[in-house]
């Protein structure tokens, strides 16, 4: 088949589905067909340049579900080399059991990005699962680290592909979600970065992540008075963007996450952000300070009341066809296959979490 145009003329060629799933250097680990379902309810963001985190890093394994050394943004420029190496210390003395270990690369167009890659690749690509990947603007980017990857994963020896995970932060890549989502086998998932889309977009905030008062929809006026008392709905900024990206992951077969919430201390609000992704169907979010694993851990972990429904509903629909009334509710094979997302979710994370399998294994479905 020959090359085909794209958007704005821009030529493309097509890949066989066959040579989309080979290893793109010979020597390297096959791509997988499936990307496993890891809980990844917080994604734990430390600077592997700063002592007093990484100290605390062993400790925190086991009690979050993936933790990320950060080389990119937040991250200053004299200590790129030291966090890069930093990594590679805690990487390779640590045992990190059930956690994930990511990181965060400095951007494609960065001095950095290229040393990144071939140190943390050969030195602990064997104990890395996922690539973060700054700043994605096309499938492009996605195909340059891919390639890379393979590349450094037969010259290290890497046994098992190292996933890709990209960041949502410019108006571009948010134009081009789909075609990054489905741009390689190695794609894990993708998380939106509010702070950077929000400059890249021109928009008037200066907060990382969360709401706006003055993004809002007012009552109409009582009686035409418009002075009178209306009350105020404030909206989310990030609506459009958290739903795009979900619909994107969902046709991919990978995973979508909020990302950061840049006011440590409104825990509240915090979990209001996270909440709403989870209910969109976002699987997880970033952690930036240890008090934000703790809501992050609970809020994309189904409750006890939407599990003990859930499990109704499965009893109550029998071989799933069909509809019953429960509790003045019609259910059918829609609302089972909803109902069939959150058990499903709980057993995997009653398969690492001790805590919740009891309080899961405890509910009773009368
Ligand atoms: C936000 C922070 C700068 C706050 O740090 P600090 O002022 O030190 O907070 P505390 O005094 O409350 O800290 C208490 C102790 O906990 C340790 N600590 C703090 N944060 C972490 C952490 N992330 N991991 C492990 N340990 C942590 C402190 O060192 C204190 O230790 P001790 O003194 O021994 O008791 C800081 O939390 C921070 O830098 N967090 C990470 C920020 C980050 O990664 N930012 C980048 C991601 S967001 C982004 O890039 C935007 C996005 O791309 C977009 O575009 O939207
Ligand atoms: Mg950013």
């Amino acid at each position: 088949m020959g090359a085909v145009t794209g958007r704005y003329g821009v030529a493309m060629s097509h890949k066989s589905p066959k040579d989309f799933f080979a290893p793109l250097a010979v020597g390297a680990p096959t791509p997988p067909r499936e990307i496993p379902a890891r809980p990844s309810r917080a994604i734990h963001f430390f600077d592997p340049s700063n002592p007093k985190m990484a100290a605390k890093v062993p400790a925190m394994v086991g009690t979050v579900d993936v933790l990320l050394g950060n080389l990119e943004d937040a991250v200053k420029a004299d200590n790129k080399v030291a966090a890069r190496e930093g990594l590679v210390e805690i990487a390779k003395a640590t045992d990190f059991g059930p956690t994930q270990l990511w990181t965060r690369i400095n951007s494609l167009d960065s001095p950095w990005v290229l040393d990144d890659l071939i140190t943390l690749v050969t030195e602990i690509g064997d104990k890395l699962d996922v690539v973060m990947v700054p700043k994605v603007q096309g499938p492009e980017d996605i195909h340059y680290v891919d390639r890379i990857l393979a590349q450094l994963e037969a010259k290290g020896g890497v046994e098992r592909p190292i996933l890709i995970h990209a960041i949502l932060e410019t108006a571009r890549g948010v134009a081009n979600v789909e075609d990054i989502a489905l741009a390689s086998p190695r794609m894990q998932g993708i998380s939106l970065g509010p702070a950077d889309l929000a400059a890249d977009r021109k928009m008037k905030t200066t907060r990382v992540g969360g709401g706006h008062p003055g993004y809002l929809v007012r009552q109409d006026p009582k009686d035409g008075d418009i002075q009178g008392e209306r009350t105020i709905f404030q909206q989310d900024l990030w609506h459009y963007t958290i739903a795009k990206m979900v619909d994107a992951c969902a046709e991919a077969g990978i995973y979508p996450y909020y990302g950061p919430f840049g006011d440590i201390t409104d825990v509240v609000a915090a979990e209001d952000q996270f909440r709403n992704a989870f209910l969109l169907g976002c699987v997880g979010t970033w952690s930036l300070h240890p008090k934000q694993i703790e809501i992050a851990n609970r809020v994309f972990s189904p409750s006890v009341e939407d599990i003990k429904h859930a499990r109704r509903v499965v009893a109550a629909m029998g071989d799933g066809t069909g509809a019953v009334m429960l509790d003045g509710k019609m259910e059918d094979d829609a609302s089972l296959k909803q109902c069939l997302v959150l058990v499903d979710l709980a057993e995997e994370l009653a398969a690492i979490d001790p805590k919740l399998k009891e309080l899961y294994d405890t509910i009773e479905v009368d």
